[in-house]
């Protein structure tokens, strides 16, 4: 049994307005509702109220992240399962935040906040579900179809990927480590057919590196660079190709500091794809299969 897919990330912003003014007409994301302190997005792609939201808060940063489950029977049975391997879960109680059922949360080993839930509202998708427009006509911005991934940093990646596999059912795509395979330093983790669904790299606990959003090919991410110029937004990487994942890449900066991405393409996999590893000394060409060595800002700018 696994989780169905990635549904949520909370991002911790600075100033509200600003950043909304960025997830919708730079990103091109949906404002589906807010409360005081919060405001909720989805992309056009998405059929569930939200994937995305934004926390006003003194700092940048993840506040959580949540997997959707099928039902309550699922979501029971994984917060037995988290419980088992020795983590303390709580109940979130329903419409704690808008348009959301209860959740199940708890702390991972590597110190982020993890909600599991099944109840959200439905708000399906502009091009609708019957004889469907392929895209809706009035898109703006970079519009990913989705949420894609989280990568986050840690220090126990050991603990944090048995977990994921033993508890809630994902598998391995990519693994990095020192040359010799005693340590692990990059652990790339799959629930669905993607390449992944969530990430960890070695650093400090608690700390997102990037959320990235799905697009289809190397020509958005190229038009994601176009626009993120014409709208002056700081970007860190320019297009280029991941070896990890083979997906197709940019990486830039929300007006918080917080990281996002831009990713296409990237394989499909099925559970019984092998872990393909990568060592230390090519960890450059790794992550930026071109430029083939790694940025210093890329390993040190975290929030
Ligand atoms: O150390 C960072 C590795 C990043 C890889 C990706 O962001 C990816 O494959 O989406
Ligand atoms: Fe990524």
């Amino acid at each position: 049994m696994t989780v169905m897919r990635l549904g949520r990330v909370e991002l911790r912003v600075l100033d509200l307005e600003k950043s909304v003014e960025y997830y919708t007409n730079v990103i091109g994301l949906e404002e589906t509702g807010r409360t005081q302190d919060r405001v909720y997005l989805k992309a056009w792609d998405e059929y569930d109220h939200h994937s995305l939201i934004l926390k006003k808060a003194d700092s940048a940063g993840l506040e959580h992240f949540a997997f959707k489950v099928r039902n309550e029977t699922d979501l029971s049975y994984f917060e037995k399962k988290v419980e088992q391997f020795g983590l303390t879960t709580s109940r979130v109680s329903k419409n704690t935040r808008l348009a959301e059922g209860q959740a199940v949360r708890f702390i991972l080993p590597t110190g982020h906040q993890v909600e599991l839930y099944y109840e959200i509202g439905y708000l399906g998708t502009a091009v609708g579900t019957l004889n469907p427009h392929p895209w809706p006509m009035n898109a703006k911005g970079i519009a990913p179809h989705r949420l894609d991934h989280v990568l986050l940093t840690g220090d126990d990646l050991k603990s944090v990927t048995r977990f994921f596999m033993e508890v809630l059912g994902f598998n391995q795509s990519e693994k990095i480590t020192t040359v010799g395979g005693e340590e692990l330093l990059g652990s790339f983790l799959f629930a669905t057919n993607k390449a992944h669904d969530l990430a960890f790299v070695k650093g400090p606990d608690a700390k997102l590196h990037h959320a990235a959003f799905f697009v289809d090919s190397i020509h958005d991410v190229f038009k994601a660079a176009d626009l993120l110029t014409m709208n002056e937004v700081p970007i860190e990487v320019t297009p280029t190709r991941h070896g990890i994942s083979r997906g197709e890449t940019i990486y830039f900066f929300d007006p918080s500091g917080n990281r996002n991405e831009a990713f296409a393409n990237g394989y499909i996999t099925y559970p019984d794809f092998p872990t393909i590893t990568w060592t230390e000394d090519k960890i450059g060409q790794g992550i930026f299969y071109h430029r083939r060595e790694l940025l210093e800002s890329f390993m040190k700018a975290l929030t």
